[in-house]
């Protein structure tokens, strides 16, 4: 099941330099180990913003939400969720 994220980065501005930088490698690295697995699917930055918008492949929204709650990152995001389904013009047959 596909499902569109939108994620939204909100460090605190008080936070060490030295936390939010290994928040973000280990942010990093999940996100790289997800989409080399195939569950996190496209990964794009919102031009201008700390913020990015994602396509998570996963079973059902348990299994999203359980994803995204592992996130190194994620207690400092906002997170909107829509689930999508197949379009009927869509050529594209890994789309479901
Ligand atoms: O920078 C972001 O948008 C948050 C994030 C998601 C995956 C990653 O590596 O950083």
């Amino acid at each position: 099941m596909l499902f569109h994220v939108r994620m939204t980065v909100k460090l605190p501005t008080d936070m060490p330099v030295e936390q939010a930088t290994r928040l973000k490698a280990d942010e990093k690295e999940l996100a790289q180990r997800l989409q080399r697995e195939g569950t996190w699917r496209h990964l794009w930055r919102i031009a201008g913003l700390y913020a990015n918008v994602s396509v998570f492949d996963v079973p059902d929204a348990q299994a999203l939400h359980d994803t995204l709650m592992q996130l190194p990152l994620y207690p400092y995001m906002e997170i909107e969720v829509m689930a999508l389904c197949r379009h009927p013009s869509s050529i594209r047959d890994d789309d479901r």
